[in-house]
């Protein structure tokens, strides 16, 4: 066995490690990188972007069928899903050489393609090498998590790590779970002409603000997707050409089943004993340092356990660099956390939902909004439905809620102005290029002061007075 020292050793090439690994190389820092299976985790390889090229793929058939309203005769696409496969490998393709091994040892990093597990409090193993280092970086993602329903794991199951290999078009798709997964992809896949039924145990898309949820799931009934809701999925049986799923409500017939019931963080075969590092049934012990119980080791990413985003482990990793190079006191915040459900129309929320805000700060709370049917950029591209909702306190925003086109777009102004603590008066005072629906959160923060102005009797009649006086 080698050995070597390292100042940071990295387990998990993912957006967290690969953050952490590469600002910290290029500062120059003594870096290990250690990755069990595809450079760029979860994100590049099995999420967000196969998952959003079969979404541009989706959104692509089912322009076609819907162009008389631009007076474009409509026409019904015909998908070759071996196509669509290997345009979203394409797109791995080519977003992958960022992420590459190549480009990280030229950064100066050190990196080991097998499974890393720790052997002492600062040691880790991984292949034929033992590396020991003054900071170890868990960056190593989640799982989909499968729900102990009975039968379900007897038969050919997709999760988001097998659903992107298929090269035909499923005839009806199942999925379990109607969270961020579940509804992109039931979407997706029946825009481009599979039957879809999502069976939820409680209500899909439950994290967002429920009236703009609403929305979205309104679409997607209307475009014909099917929701059992309330009812989980309690057994599953597999049969010679497909698939049933058993639910209190009834029972459900498809030719695949995709779980997608969320995410558990992947702990698994780490010697986490070995280390010191204490988890519970939730995942790992972590501060809002990344800290865990160990002090040398710290968490970044889905590994510690919080909010599942890709820019999460992007921000975590670059808090976590200020701390792990120049000792500086990090806090890993989530109060500007956006998030964006990339259906169509889009979802996103930042910060505090209204009821959050409510229960938060009571009648301190005034909810401004602004409406996609009231901007000339959404009426001339016929996508008036949506809305932007801010939650507003004492003048600065504390959350916003977006459902319509480009919301994930929209959302990121707030996630500054409520990490920067901006105001609601330098959000109405920002001047966005007409027509575009940024100007959707130009006048929503314009809301909050249109009753200030307008119908308030004293700046009546102060204005009064100044006209009187003005020569
Ligand atoms: C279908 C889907 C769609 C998604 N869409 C979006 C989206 O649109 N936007 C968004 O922000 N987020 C999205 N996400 C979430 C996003 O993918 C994750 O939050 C993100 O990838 C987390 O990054 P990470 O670095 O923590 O972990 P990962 O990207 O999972 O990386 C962890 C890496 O660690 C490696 N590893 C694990 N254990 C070991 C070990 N012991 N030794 C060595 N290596 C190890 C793994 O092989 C993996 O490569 C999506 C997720 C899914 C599943
Ligand atoms: N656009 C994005 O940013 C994006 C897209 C996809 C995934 N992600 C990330 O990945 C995470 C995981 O996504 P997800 O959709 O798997 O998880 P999720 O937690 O968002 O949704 C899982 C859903 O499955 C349901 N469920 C669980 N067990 C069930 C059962 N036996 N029967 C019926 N329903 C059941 C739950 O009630 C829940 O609504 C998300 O939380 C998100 O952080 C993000």
């Amino acid at each position: 066995m080698r050995t070597m020292e390292a100042d940071i050793c990295v387990i998990g090439a993912g957006s967290g490690g690969l953050t952490v690994a590469s600002g910290a190389a290029q500062m120059g820092a003594k870096v290990v990188l250690i990755e069990a299976n595809e450079m760029g985790g979860d994100c590049l390889n099995f999420g967000c972007v196969p998952s959003k090229a079969l979404i541009a793929t989706a959104r692509h058939a089912h322009a076609m069928r819907s162009g008389g309203i631009y007076g474009i005769a409509p026409v019904e696409p015909e998908v070759d899903f071996a196509a669509v496969h290997d345009h979203i490998h394409g797109v791995i393709a080519a977003i992958a050489p960022v992420d590459s091994q190549e480009r990280f040892e030229g950064m100066g990093c050190t990196v080991i393609r097998a499974h890393a597990r720790f052997v002492s409090e600062r040691e880790v193993e991984a292949g034929d090498t033992r590396i020991r280092a003054r900071r170890i970086v868990l960056a190593t993602g989640s799982r989909p998590a499968v729900p102990p329903v009975e039968g379900l794991t007897d038969g050919p199951y997709l999760t988001n790590e097998t659903l992107f290999d298929l090269k035909e078009l499923p005839e009806h798709l199942l999925i379990i779970g109607g969270g961020n997964i579940g509804c992109e992809m039931a979407q997706a896949f029946r825009r481009l002409g599979a039957r879809v039924t999502v069976i939820e145990g409680g209500t899909p898309l439950a994290k967002d603000d429920p009236e703009n949820a609403e929305l979205v799931l309104e679409t997607m009934k209307g475009e014909g997707v099917s929701f059992v809701t309330g009812h989980h999925a309690d057994k599953v049986e597999w049969t010679e050409g497909g698939v049933t799923v058993r639910t209190g409500a009834g029972t459900y017939s498809g030719s695949h089943l995709l779980v997608a019931a969320g995410r558990a963080p992947a702990l698994d075969d780490l010697g986490l004993e070995a280390a010191g590092i204490e988890r519970d049934k939730k995942g790992l012990k972590v501060d809002d340092t990344l800290q865990t119980t160990n002090r040398r080791v710290y968490a970044v990413g889905d590994a510690a356990g919080g909010m599942q985003f890709t820019h999460l482990a992007g921000y975590h990793g670059s808090t976590l660099i200020r701390r792990l190079l120049f000792g500086l006191p990090v806090k890993a915040k989530t109060s500007h956390m956006p998030w964006a459900t990339y259906t169509s129309p889009e979802l996103a929320q930042c910060g505090l939902t209204e009821k959050e805000a409510r229960e938060a700060h009571g009648d301190a709370v005034e909810v401004v909004t602004s409406t996609y049917s009231e901007n000339d950029r959404a009426e001339a591209e016929r996508r008036t439905e949506g809305r932007v909702k801010v939650m507003v306190v004492g003048g600065r925003p504390v959350g916003a809620s977006i459902v319509g086109e480009s919301a994930g777009d929209l959302i990121a102004l707030w996630s500054l102005a409520i990490s920067a603590k901006l105001k609601m008066s330098q959000i109405s005072g920002m001047v966005a290029p007409y027509p575009t629906l940024s100007e959707l959160n130009k006048r929503a923060a314009g809301a909050y002061f249109s009753p200030r102005l307008f119908d308030n009797p004293n700046v009546k009649r102060v204005v009064r007075a100044v006209q009187r006086i003005l020569p």
